[in-house]
């Protein structure tokens, strides 16, 4: 069969994040009305901590499998966004330390969030599935299951402001993460996009890409189910 053109594989893709995206999730839509209790909202943050700072383990293995050094520049970036640089200059503090200072403003210790036995089972399930994914599976596949980058900014526009909006009791400083993420994960999906684009010649190749996107996009819908269900 026919490789896609550019534009339709494009059109492929966006149509995976339309459909499937995490932003419809009812966890999210709740998020978004203001309808989470302090408890509930608490045990997103924890949860999602636990994607956090997983997501510079699974980067570092699609870093392994990239074989030119301007594409490992470019995740080497991202591995630097999340943990930091700890130089002391701008924003050296990384997206981890931002998401534990996000989980301070909302009453939790940086011990609870680091203790994995307090993540529901399905989380670490989720989480786990996307890392194992990313370990196994062809480097191109990996980096498409990134692609959802390309709707989270969006989503990370709407958080701030339903935060801002719903839930005063959480430190605006707290929500830094959610700040920095708008800029750094458009250009990241549109790197992602780029190199997936360069790389997935063949129809197959292309399929393959597609059928990753759509399970990424499975892992955060499970993670939310799992963060959903249940009782704190
Ligand atoms: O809060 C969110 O809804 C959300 C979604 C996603 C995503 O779409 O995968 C990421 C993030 N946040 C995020 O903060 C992040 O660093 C990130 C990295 C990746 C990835 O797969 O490489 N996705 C996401």
């Amino acid at each position: 069969m026919a490789a896609w053109s550019p534009a339709e594989f494009t059109d492929r893709l966006r149509a995976v994040t339309a459909a499937r995206y995490h932003d419809r999730h009812p966890f999210n839509l709740r998020m978004h009305r203001g309808e989470l209790t302090p408890a509930e909202l608490r045990r997103w943050i924890a949860a999602r901590f636990h994607y956090q700072r997983h997501i510079p383990v699974k980067d570092a293995l699609i870093l392994a499998g990239l074989d030119r050094p301007e594409q490992r520049r470019l995740w080497l970036r991202r591995i630097r966004d999340h943990d930091g640089t700890g130089d002391g200059g701008p924003g050296s503090e990384g997206g981890i330390e931002r998401w534990l200072r996000l989980g301070e403003a909302a009453g939790l210790s940086r011990e609870e969030l680091w203790d994995t036995s307090r993540v529901p089972p399905g989380v670490r399930f989720a989480v786990e599935g996307y890392v194992t994914f990313c370990r196994l599976r062809p480097t191109l596949d990996a980096v498409a299951a990134s692609l959802t980058e390309l709707s989270a900014p969006d989503l990370m526009r709407t958080r701030i402001a339903a935060f801002e909006r719903h839930y005063p009791w959480i430190d605006p400083a707290g929500l830094a993460y959610f700040r920095t993420r708008v800029t750094q994960g458009a250009r990241d999906g549109e790197e992602a996009l780029a190199l997936v684009l360069a790389s997935a010649r063949t129809r197959e190749q292309q399929e393959r890409a597609v059928a990753a996107l759509t399970f990424k996009c499975e892992v955060l819908w499970a993670l939310l189910d799992a963060v959903g269900g249940g009782t704190s």
